[in-house]
């Protein structure tokens, strides 16, 4: 029997409004009914944040820094059963979901405890005047999150939002509400002050997302997602001027140059196209290879992309995993269909594995590998969100550089190459908010995270997260001149 998801607003489960189902990436059949917070569920749990924060803002910050790590804590009591949580949504495999989705969470809340407990004030001294700032936080933010990482990258907002002061209601992605609820279940067991964190579930345009981020009583909007979707929050906001930050789209560049370590550059780009199914906005969907070693770099990556594994999410050895909806796959193969239109040729995949059980009923797709597309080619263009990469030739620095920075996107890049002059020239030189050279999504969570055009509004990380939940009051003091 599939779960019952009910909404957690002041400390409390609720289970009103009408159900939806979820589906089993895997199989396709159905995991959970949902319950959809209306106008009126939205309501109550903007009021429960309201009524909430102010006690919570009053707090020392180390006592806030002190809830983080009791969420940790207790996140690592729970770990399997949030592992399980998260699997049962997404069809991601188990080692995946062991190693980074769950222990992120974790470290999140751990990362931004310490960062704000240790972080100074500012004060400047003029000769005879004083200038201070404090910090307040923003009030209530909705909290906007995708399918893709659904519990890595809800605490990667929920952490520092909560320890900065703000209460906040978090709306999940429709598709895999399951490791939310287990949060709010956590908040409840170690006695987090009820309406802090609230948590409703619901669709997006329309239903419960919009209605969020429209609520007079939000403050302010953190949202990762699509471009499009980052837009229509934005105008949904404008009205009343809320701050929003937002990660948003892809279409992320990798540039292997003939100089680089072909091993190294081979299996940083297979991780770099295929982790999740390619469903990480910081996936590599564009790669351009030095003429000198294009071919060699083309049949390497065909060959492995071949080489992995459809298991179950149960197999530690699993490494593809379904699309999250019918929808979602439907939409890949759409642009493996438009390949073949723009005349691409295949390298690898391009189709539908066909298993003989179970798994037929599920939303995988091959993992695919094109060349011989034009720059402005629309799977040049467009962010397809899959275990998909079209790579192309270039002859020069300067023409890598050029091809990589042609998109309206700009979130991530990677560059491959042995020399540092080099490494340093082309990364500084690259339109992205986050270039990794000879690696991939290495994290230090103190520093900068998000993109520029149509990736995304501002920083997540670090100080960078807190400045967003939080606004400066610079205060200047004139101090008594001597003879007074
Ligand atoms: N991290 C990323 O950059 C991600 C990008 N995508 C891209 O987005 C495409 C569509 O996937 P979706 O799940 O529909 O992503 P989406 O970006 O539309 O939805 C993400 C979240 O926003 C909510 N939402 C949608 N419309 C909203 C609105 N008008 N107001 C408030 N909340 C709203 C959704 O309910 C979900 O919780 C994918 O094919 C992929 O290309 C999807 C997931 C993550
Ligand atoms: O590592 C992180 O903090 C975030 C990773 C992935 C995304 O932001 C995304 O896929 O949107």
């Amino acid at each position: 029997m599939s779960d019952q998801v009910t909404h957690f607003i002041g400390g409390v489960q609720v289970a009103e409004g009408a159900t939806f189902a979820t589906h089993d990436p895997v199989t396709g059949g159905v995991v959970r009914l949902v319950h959809e917070a209306d106008r009126a569920v939205v309501d109550k749990a903007v009021a429960a944040a309201r009524a909430a924060q102010p006690g919570w803002a009053a707090l020392p910050v180390a006592e806030r820094a002190g809830w983080m790590r009791r969420l940790a804590d207790a996140i690592e009591a729970r770990f399997e059963e949030l592992v399980a949580a998260e699997i049962a949504d997404t069809g991601k495999s188990i080692t995946q979901t062991r190693t980074l989705d769950i222990p992120r969470g974790a470290a999140n809340f751990r990362s931004f405890a310490e960062i704000a407990a240790q972080r100074p004030d500012e004060a400047f001294h003029l000769k005879d005047v004083l200038s201070y700032t404090v910090r307040r936080p923003l009030g209530v933010v909705a909290v906007i999150v995708p399918w893709n990482l659904p519990f890595l990258l809800a605490t990667w907002k929920i952490g520092p939002a909560l320890v900065a002061g703000n209460a906040i209601v978090v709306k999940p992605s429709e598709h895999t509400p399951g490791s939310m609820a287990v949060l709010a279940d956590i908040a409840a067991e170690i006695g987090l002050p009820p309406g802090v964190l609230n948590v409703v579930h619901g669709l997006g345009g329309g239903s419960t997302g919009q209605f969020l981020v429209e609520h007079p009583g939000v403050d302010a909007v953190t949202f990762t997602g699509e471009s499009r979707t980052g837009s229509t929050i934005m105008k949904g906001v404008a009205d009343r001027v809320k701050p929003v930050s937002f990660e948003l789209g892809g279409k992320n560049a990798g540039l292997v140059f003939a100089d680089a370590d072909l091993d190294v550059a081979v299996e940083g780009s297979v991780r770099s196209v295929f982790t999740n199914g390619g469903q990480v906005c910081l996936c590599t969907e564009r790669l351009y290879v030095e003429r000198p070693v294009f071919e060699e770099f083309v049949t390497r990556l065909a060959k492995r992309a071949g080489e992995l594994r459809f298991g179950r999410p149960e197999d530690e050895d699993t490494t593809m995993m379904p699309m999250i909806s019918a929808e979602h796959r439907d939409k890949v193969l759409s642009y493996y269909r438009l390949a073949e239109q723009e005349g691409a040729e295949f390298r690898a995949g391009g189709g539908v594995p066909s298993f003989g059980d179970e798994r037929d009923g599920g939303y995988y797709v091959e993992p695919t590998v094109l060349t011989g597309l034009p720059p402005d080619s629309r799977v040049n263009r467009e962010e397809i969100f899959g275990p998909v990469c079209h790579v192309a030739p270039f002859d020069t620095e300067a023409e890598a550089v050029a091809l990589a920075n042609d998109s309206e996107y700009g979130l991530a890049a990677t560059v491959w190459t042995s020399r540092l002059s080099r490494a340093h020239r082309v990364a500084q030189s690259l339109e992205a908010g986050l270039v990794w050279v000879n690696t991939w999504y290495l994290r230090d969570l103190r520093t900068p995270f998000g993109g520029v055009k149509l990736s995304g509004i501002g920083r997540e990380g670090g100080t960078d997260s807190l400045d967003f939940y939080s606004e400066p009051t610079t205060i200047t003091i004139k101090l008594e001149p001597e003879h007074e």
